[in-house]
């Protein structure tokens, strides 16, 4: 049978233009539909502009300790508009950057929104039909609202990076990544943020001490977390929005942003009788190569609901171009994923947390907290936070844990490290970087607890 295309990928995010790239690279008729703007939710409404917003809250700190280091420094007003006008034009810069490579790599991109009506066949908004071979999809996911009176009021995350100003006081509902990654960025441009999380600490997931460091360090900083506290009426009062929590907590914002998950991108995308099978959560179902119940279709990225991170997409997706357009069958490899997330400290982390790792086998705890040399210059009081878990009858480190300045680019490197098999002997006969905060990763000496 003659197709149109190759391969036809849905969606112009991380996954979808690499496996596009690559595969118009090697020869093949690509095409590929984006209904909104290339680059997806990693370049226009996420890790990208999230990051900027985090550099531009931490001027306040770095100027604060500019000070106690002997510079005439203060930091003047925030001007959101000016900020956010640049940030916009960095976003358009990129998104032409995907667009221009893409299309130089002999990509033919539909600015349109697609659904797939048959194993081969693709239907644009317009009614035009095309044929592949292979499909891709790569449509990645939303922001949800919790579904409950009155929660169309406020934002979620894909809105914060088009806000016209700042709040004065905000609400932010969810402790996950980004509810936590938020509450750093506004806390730090001076808006009074507060926090409701439905559980006892936030970042659920993540290693128990890990989490409880950063909540503590937050709350030094100026945030207000409230715990076993899920809103249960919303009221707008004028142009205040009343919240009231499950513990009782009633309090006014000039906002809210909705940090309560995220969906993959599913709805009316498949027409039922293709045969492609979603999961519970909408996501679509996929065996180690990526390929769903359906041959000829394949689905990568967070429409898959795997791991939800810009990395794993595109390796996602390199898998999938060695598997089918290499003839190298390629599993996706999802063990020992190192990760940050942005909150202010910062973490890395990768492997099992303290409490997996107990779970799996007896384990050695080794950690260490200490204010790090720029820190107790001038006078603050913040810790860092190493931690390392260690398989007792094999020496092998499990995980690590690091809550700090620059965790994330740390955690790369600790990363190639597990991904060989480090043991601890081997971060041990490691020479230290002196003076840095990690040196702490190959010194430290007795485990603080013993987990049998
Ligand atoms: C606020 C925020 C911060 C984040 N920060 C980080 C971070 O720091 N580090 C990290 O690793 N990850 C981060 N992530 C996660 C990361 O952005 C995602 O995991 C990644 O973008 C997923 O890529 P994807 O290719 O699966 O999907 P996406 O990038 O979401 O791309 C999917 C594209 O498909 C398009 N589309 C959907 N349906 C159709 C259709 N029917 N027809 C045509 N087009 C369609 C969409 O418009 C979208 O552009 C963050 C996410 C958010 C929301
Ligand atoms: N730095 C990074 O790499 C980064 C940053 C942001 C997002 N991401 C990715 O995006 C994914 C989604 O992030 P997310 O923060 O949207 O989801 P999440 O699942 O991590 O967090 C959602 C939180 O909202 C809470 N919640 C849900 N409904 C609630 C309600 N009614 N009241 C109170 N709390 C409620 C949940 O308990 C949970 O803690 C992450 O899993 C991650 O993979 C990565």
């Amino acid at each position: 049978m003659e197709f149109d295309y190759d391969l036809f990928v849905i969606g112009g995010g991380s996954g979808g233009v690499r496996a596009a790239r690559l595969t118009a690279q090697d020869g093949h008729k690509v095409a590929l539909a984006e209904e909104s703007r290339m680059g997806g939710t990693c370049v226009i409404r996420g890790c990208v502009p999230k990051k900027l917003m985090v550099f531009a809250s931490e001027y306040p700190e770095a100027v604060g300790f500019a000070r106690d280091y002997g510079w005439d420094a203060t930091i003047g007003k925030f001007d959101w508009s000016a900020f956010s006008t640049r940030m916009n034009q960095e976003l358009d810069r990129l998104e032409s950057v995907y667009e221009t490579n893409a299309e130089k790599a002999g990509v033919k991109i539909y600015h349109s929104r697609v659904t797939v009506e048959d194993a081969h066949t693709i239907k644009l908004s317009d009614g035009q039909t095309c044929t592949a071979k292979h499909i891709l999809i790569a449509a990645g996911g939303h922001p949800v609202r919790p579904d409950m009176k009155n929660a169309d009021i406020g934002m979620v995350s894909d809105d914060v990076f088009n806000l016209k100003a700042l709040p004065g006081k905000l609400l932010i509902v969810g402790g996950g990544y980004i509810g936590c990654e938020m509450a750093g960025i506004f806390n730090g441009l001076g808006v009074e943020t507060s926090m409701f999380i439905r559980g006892a600490q936030i970042l659920r997931g993540f290693d128990e001490e890990t989490r409880g460091h950063i909540a503590d360090c937050m709350a030094r900083r100026g945030v207000t977390i409230h715990t076993g506290c899920a809103p249960v009426e919303i009221e707008r009062r004028g142009d205040k929005v009343w919240v009231k929590g499950s513990n009782g907590h009633q309090e006014e914002f000039d906002d809210i942003l909705w940090a309560t998950g995220r969906k993959p991108n599913t709805r009316d995308l498949i027409a039922e009788s293709v045969g492609v099978k979603l999961d519970r959560k909408g996501a679509i179902r996929v065996d180690d190569y990526s390929q769903t119940d359906v041959p000829s279709i394949f689905a990568i990225g967070d429409v898959t609901g795997r791991v939800e991170l810009t990395p794993v997409a595109i390796r996602e997706a390199v898998a999938f171009h060695e598997t089918v357009f290499k003839g190298n069958k390629t599993p996706v490899d999802h063990d020992l994923i190192p990760t940050a997330v942005f909150t202010q400290p910062e973490m890395g982390t990768v492997g099992l947390s303290e409490e997996d790792a107990a779970e799996q086998e007896p384990t050695l705890v080794y950690a260490t907290a200490f204010r790090p040399m720029q820190q107790a210059f001038a006078g603050g009081e913040e810790r860092v936070l190493f931690k390392m878990l260690v398989s007792r009858e094999t020496d092998k480190v499990l995980g690590v844990h690091i809550v700090g300045p620059g965790a994330g680019e740390m955690i790369q490197f600790v990363g190639v490290a597990l991904k060989m098999g480090a043991t601890k002997a081997d971060f041990d006969r490691t020479c230290a970087v002196h003076p840095t905060m990690a040196e702490e990763l190959v010194t430290l000496k007795e485990p603080v607890r013993v987990l049998d």
